[in-house]
């Protein structure tokens, strides 16, 4: 069977025609697009359409945002997509949205061992629910209960949910950021655009000096990427500290994931970040975060941790999605 698949994020997009059987999904053709260049998604779809020619049976899309009767308006990108508006206009027979991370959670059975890293191994209990928690360029958060014989992804918008500040540094963060944005969801802080707001409250808290090359680098690169590098290199103090603050947040979230759906299963952090900062979650102040629950820390402390290192996790998952629940 012929599917096109997509993920469509806030600021990247992959699309793949995948040939699909009971055995897996065969790559036909793959492209990655910046989502803000193009007007429309139809217009980006028309595109790889017209570069590879073929004629599919089934299409499904993750889309970073909520899905309600087949519509979506994507809160990080000028955009509304219908699936039937999308399907008419783009000759298709079938076309299915879902959530990202829901296509996010779809692609984890696809995962070979090596697309993950684990941070802890605890007890694995394969047939219990898995929660994956997402930072990129918003903060996406999604659940799968095992229904006997699979794990069943359903979407959620927990990203949006409260954040809840655990100590004094984080409760000045909360204010600093009530006063730009009026209400603070955990995506206000795990995401590219939250990591930068976090070095911007250091900075304008006077935590540390600021450094020109940062400042230089900053102006023609993209912030969270200049800022993480930085920590990496060690090379900056408020890089480090906001890389630190962003992790410890990013551990505690996952945290209450694994505690609100009870995802023995394990936790799973996806998106683009995680990667690229792995050698600082390797460190102790996510799983210190993770675990630091009260009474019920010896529970979390049992709950596998992985970072998923595939980026075509939620690609995958939209290809398994079309393929197996149509
Ligand atoms: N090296 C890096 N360190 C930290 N953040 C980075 C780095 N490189 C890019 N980013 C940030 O990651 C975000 C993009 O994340 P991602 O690659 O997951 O995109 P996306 O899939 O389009 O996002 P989403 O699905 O959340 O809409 C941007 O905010 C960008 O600034």
């Amino acid at each position: 069977m012929l599917i096109l698949a997509g993920d469509v994020g806030g600021t990247s997009t992959r699309l793949a025609y995948f040939e699909a059987d009971a055995a897996g999904l065969t790559v036909l053709a793959h492209a990655q697009y910046k989502s803000a260049a193009h007007g429309s998604l139809t217009e980006m779809l028309r595109h790889f359409s017209l570069q590879h020619g073929i004629i599919c049976e089934r299409a499904c899309l993750g889309i970073a945002g909520p899905i309600i009767d087949g519509r979506v308006r994507t809160p990080n990108l000028p955009w509304t997509i219908d699936s039937v508006d999308l399907a008419q206009t783009l000759g298709l027979a079938q076309l299915r949205l879902i959530n990202d991370l829901e296509a996010n959670t779809y692609g984890i059975a696809a995962l070979k061992q090596d697309d993950l890293f684990t941070l802890n191994a605890g007890t694995p209990h394969p047939d219990a629910t898995i929660a994956v928690v997402s930072a990129g360029t918003g903060l996406g958060e999604s659940l799968a209960y095992w229904d006997g014989g699979t794990h069943r992804p359903l979407p959620s918008e927990a990203g949006h949910a409260d954040f809840a500040a655990r100590n004094d540094l984080e409760a000045e963060l909360l204010l600093y950021l009530q006063a730009k944005h009026g209400r603070v969801s955990y995506e206000r802080v795990l995401s590219g655009p939250g990591l930068h707001d976090i070095y911007r409250f250091l900075r304008d808290r006077r935590y540390f000096e600021e450094q020109a090359a940062v400042v230089d680098a900053m102006a023609s690169l993209d912030p969270p990427a200049v800022i993480t590098r930085a920590a990496l290199k060690d090379s900056c103090p408020m890089c480090v500290k906001a890389v630190d603050m962003f992790i410890a947040i990013y551990g505690a979230e996952a945290g209450n994931a694994a505690l609100r759906f009870l995802a023995t299963g394990g936790v799973y952090l996806g998106g683009g970040i995680a990667p690229k900062i792995l050698d600082l979650l390797k460190g102790a102040t996510f799983m210190v975060a993770f675990t630091a629950k009260g009474r019920l820390s010896p529970l979390v402390q049992s709950i596998p941790v992985h970072v998923i290192l595939n980026e075509d996790t939620a690609l995958l998952g939209a290809g398994r999605a079309a393929f197996y629940t149509p």
